[in-house]
């Protein structure tokens, strides 16, 4: 396929996410199986104009004054992909899968200026959410937004239990891995511009083997100040699909015992594979059935609670669910997370410590959280976030990344990871 034809397909791509409400994974993944003829260059070019036009939803639209699929696709590649209103009716011309050609509002676009737009819409995030945002990140919010609308990188995490960043580095030196900025034990693939495809990591036999997984390096940040120790009593209470567990197992050394739990079966099923390659002998999985957790009230040195949440944090990745998110989906994250603060608590022992973790920028999510639990629940008190750094990464906390709560927020434009929120607690 030529690009004028990727352009066509987006269009129905994204036409197809819009009208019957899909996930984009899966409207790419059903064009894929129409159209056998594409190539694995076509399906990846496809997929980041879409990605980029979602990411960009609200900007892309307001330059165009039009939120259709064909002025959003045709505004990533004037406004994103470097091409004009000249070139691209020039590529149509000669193509018969092209677009029709752009109408003179169409390419007036190209070069629109939104200085005047809604700091919401510069900032590319739905309207009801600027006042939290700017709550949470203060003065640079619009910077803030404009970062998580970006591509991420792909990120790995070398798994200390089987390999080492040398080792891996060879194993993907076709990829030009980089040591991540901050994670000790991460590497670093860059997005690339235009139709840059993502290496396929996970058929390298450093995947198959677990020499290391792909988890975004915000994520191994959050594990890392989690700060699971050699020898402790660990719960993972909403372990998934194993993403901390399998870091915290790292972390310990594969010593002492981790408990993995979620309330949902098919989120934690891949989880038992996953433990197994990556060579993790310290980890029981705990199945939610009744009574699941019942003799562990009491005896834990550590509770991790990566919540479940919004996920604003990861709207580089999943920028659909940016414009899916209601202030009714938020209060129903909040009010999961209350109770599951609430249900941390209970398996503490005296002195332990609470890792309170959200994949969201939201204050509402984070701090507002935390203080909510601090103000009805006597006995906990917030650790010193820039101790936890300095032990756990051995480096001295960056500037800015400390919340005025006490707690510690990660995003795509201060630490160029995803967003992500950790605050420690300790029971007395
Ligand atoms: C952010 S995800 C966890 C991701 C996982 N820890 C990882 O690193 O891959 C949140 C998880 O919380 C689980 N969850 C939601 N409510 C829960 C509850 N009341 N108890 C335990 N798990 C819960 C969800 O099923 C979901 O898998």
């Amino acid at each position: 396929m030529r690009f004028p034809g990727r352009l066509s397909a987006a269009i129905a791509v994204l036409a197809d996410v819009e009208q019957r409400k899909r996930p984009v994974s899966e409207a790419l993944k059903a064009w894929g199986l129409n159209n056998r003829f594409a190539g694995a260059g076509d399906r990846a070019a496809i997929g980041n104009l879409v990605y980029d036009a979602l990411r960009r939803r609200a900007s892309h639209a307001a330059a165009m004054g039009s939120d259709t699929p064909r002025a959003l696709v045709l505004a990533v590649a004037m406004r994103d992909w470097g091409e004009t209103p000249e070139s691209l009716n020039q590529a149509f011309a000669s193509d018969t899968h092209a677009p029709e050609p752009l109408s003179p509002q169409e390419a007036a676009g190209a070069v629109a200026v939104l200085a005047a737009a809604p700091l919401a819409t510069q900032a590319d995030m739905p309207d009801w959410l600027a006042a939290s945002l700017e709550r949470a990140l203060g003065p640079d919010w619009v910077a803030e937004g404009q970062a998580m609308a970006g591509r991420p990188s792909l990120d790995l995490r070398v798994n200390a239990l089987k390999a080492t960043p040398e080792k891996v580095m060879k194993s993907l030196a076709r990829f030009s891995p980089q040591s991540a900025a901050i994670a000790p034990f991460g590497l670093t693939m860059p997005a690339g511009p235009r139709d840059a495809r993502t290496p396929n990591v996970t058929t390298d036999e450093g995947y198959l083997k677990g020499w290391f997984e792909v988890q975004d390096q915000g994520s191994q940040i959050v594990a890392a100040l989690a700060n699971a120790r050699e020898g402790e009593q660990v719960l993972d209470l909403c372990a998934g699909a194993g993403g901390k567990t399998l870091a915290l197992a790292a972390n310990m050394g594969n010593s002492g015992q981790i408990f993995a739990y979620d309330s949902d079966r098919s989120r934690l099923a891949p989880i038992y594979d996953r433990l197994k390659r990556n060579g993790v002998r310290n980890a029981q999985v705990r199945a939610p059935n009744d009574n699941a957790l019942d003799d562990l009230v009491g005896k834990m040195d550590r509770v991790v609670v990566d919540a479940p949440c919004t996920g604003t944090g990861t709207w580089r990745r999943r920028p659909d669910t940016k414009w899916k998110l209601t202030p009714e989906l938020l209060a129903q994250r909040q009010a999961e997370q209350a109770a599951l603060l609430v249900e941390a608590a209970r398996y503490l022992k005296p002195g332990g410590t609470l890792a309170y973790i959200t994949c969201s920028v939201l204050p509402e999510e984070n701090d507002d959280q935390i203080a909510a639990f601090l103000a009805e629940t006597p006995g906990f008190a917030s650790l010193d976030i820039a101790a936890a750094w300095r032990q756990a990464l051995i480096t001295d906390l960056p500037e800015g990344l400390a919340t005025a709560g006490g707690g510690l927020c990660l995003t795509p434009l201060r630490t160029g990871t995803d967003g992500f929120y950790i605050h420690l607690l300790r029971k007395a």
